[in-house]
């Protein structure tokens, strides 16, 4: 039995474009990704990849993405699950700050090791500034993180893989999974078995459905696939030339 998942990270936020670390702070789309939001619609209803129940985190720009997307494809009626472990990497104290003044002040290495390292988390925020969101009602009784690297992600993010996403996969449905440029390298990371040291290249382009088939196991037996693959390597260096 194959399974089908597709992942799709969100389309271009205002902080995207202002260059400015995110995490969990709930950016919404500009219109650059409101329109890339509907092109990846498009792309799943062009390619027949229409999904059965979607997955997203609890931040805007995840849940607009996945709407508007679905509505192009005329998905707008499955069943929707959300949670916090799908969110974008917590960013620490780096949340609103710019990316290239960031990386000019502490210098390419540090910025780089904040950036994509496995196990370098940033500095933690701190409790009660403007950027955290321990206070925030989406998280009552969810213990919000004041900072996380790569390797954190990926803790929060698989028990919700294995108890949320893996049954619905499971039952035979086409599984859309709308997230984040590190959540979902976190499950990138996983499927296509990537060691840590070369996950520090990944990155995943804003808008373009990667689609995947599994097997029993729920792993694929070769690497996801985007189904613009040309569109999305360009994407893809873009988001890795951000702070430059
Ligand atoms: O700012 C962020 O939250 C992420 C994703 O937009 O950025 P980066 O690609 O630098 O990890």
């Amino acid at each position: 039995m194959a399974y089908r998942l597709v992942l799709l990270r969100h389309g271009t936020s205002e902080w995207n474009t202002k260059n400015l670390f995110t995490g969990w702070v709930d950016i919404d789309l500009n219109d650059v990704g409101r329109e890339e939001a509907i092109r990846g619609g498009r792309m799943l209803a062009d390619a027949g990849v229409l999904p059965d129940v979607v997955h997203t985190s609890v931040l805007r720009r995840a849940i607009t993405t996945a709407n508007m997307a679905l509505d192009t494809c005329d998905r707008h009626w499955i069943p929707v699950r959300r949670s916090w472990r799908l969110n974008e990497r917590h960013y620490g104290a780096l949340q609103g700050l710019d990316k290239a003044a960031t990386r000019e002040r502490y210098g390419d290495e540090q910025f780089m090791l904040w950036r994509r390292s496995f196990d370098v988390p940033p500095p933690p925020i701190e409790v009660g500034s403007e950027y955290d969101q321990s206070g925030d009602p989406r998280y009552t009784g969810v213990e919000v993180p004041r900072t996380e690297c790569l390797k954190d992600v990926i803790a929060r993010m698989m028990p919700y893989w294995e108890s949320d996403i893996q049954p619905d996969l499971a039952a035979g449905r086409t599984v859309l999974v709308t997230a984040h440029g590190n959540s979902l390298r976190a499950l990138v990371k996983h499927l296509d078995r990537i060691s840590d040291e070369d996950i520090a290249a990944l990155n995943i382009p804003t808008g373009m459905p990667l689609v995947y088939e599994l097997g029993d196991d729920f792993m694929p037996s070769r690497p996801g696939e985007y189904l613009d693959p040309e569109a999305a390597a360009a994407a893809a260096e873009a988001v890795a030339n951000q702070g430059r």
